[in-house]
């Protein structure tokens, strides 16, 4: 059986380019993230992949990038479900600041803190492990059931609530996921074990 689950960070949204906390908050994407969009699209399909259903958040940067890619795979009638459990992280008061003025201001060190460290909230927001504990009993209870049932599932989100189920998949220590980016329009292609494990897992990069 082919138990297929793929993550997508949605393309370079309008705040992204900016360089502001983004978080809840919900800006569109950017020429450019359209057009990573529509190229994680092309990649599924050059690989051969279709799916049955998808998931996303409800934010409007990862619901595009879901139905760009979906257009470009020739797609119309997937069944989608929009979950504010796969919103991006809160970031709290930091939302809407120039990332760069937070540095100057909290000293680039706090402000890494913020940013990566697992359990470290942003003042008013959600650390990457609060992210986790609403990402994940929404994986394990609406996700992962159809991937098991072979159903082949895209997942259209953001950097961080991807980073917390990407934690999982992968059996990374709190310590390893405070390196892991998750770039742009990359699709992640995971297989799954019997056990829910991952068996098989290529970035689609080039
Ligand atoms: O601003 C945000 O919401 C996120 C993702 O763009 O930023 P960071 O890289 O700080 O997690």
């Amino acid at each position: 059986m082919d138990r297929l689950l793929v993550l997508v960070r949605h393309g370079q949204s309008e705040w992204n380019l900016k360089n502001l906390f983004t978080g809840w908050k919900d800006p569109g994407l950017t020429e450019k993230g359209i057009e990573e969009a529509r190229l994680a699209g092309r990649r599924l399909k050059e690989h051969g992949l279709g799916f049955d259903m998808a998931y996303t958040s409800v934010l409007v940067r990862a619901q595009h990038t879901l139905d760009l890619m979906l257009e470009e795979m020739g797609i119309s009638d997937l069944p989608i479900t929009r979950d504010q459990a796969l919103n991006e992280r809160d970031y709290g008061d930091l939302s809407g600041l120039n990332k760069d003025d937070a540095r100057a201001e909290w000293g680039e060190e706090q402000v890494h803190i913020w940013r990566r460290s697992y359990d470290v909230p942003p003042p008013g927001g959600e650390s990457l492990k609060d992210t986790l504990a609403r990402t994940l009993p929404y994986y394990v209870t609406d996700i992962l059931p159809q991937v098991m049932r072979g159903k082949r599932v895209l997942v259209a989100a953001h950097g961080n609530s991807l980073r917390s189920i990407v934690k999982v998949l992968e059996n990374l220590s709190d310590e390893e996921i405070v390196g892991r980016e998750i770039p742009t329009g990359i699709p992640i292609v995971y297989r799954l074990a019997a056990d829910t494990t991952v068996a098989e897992k290529t970035d689609y990069a080039d």
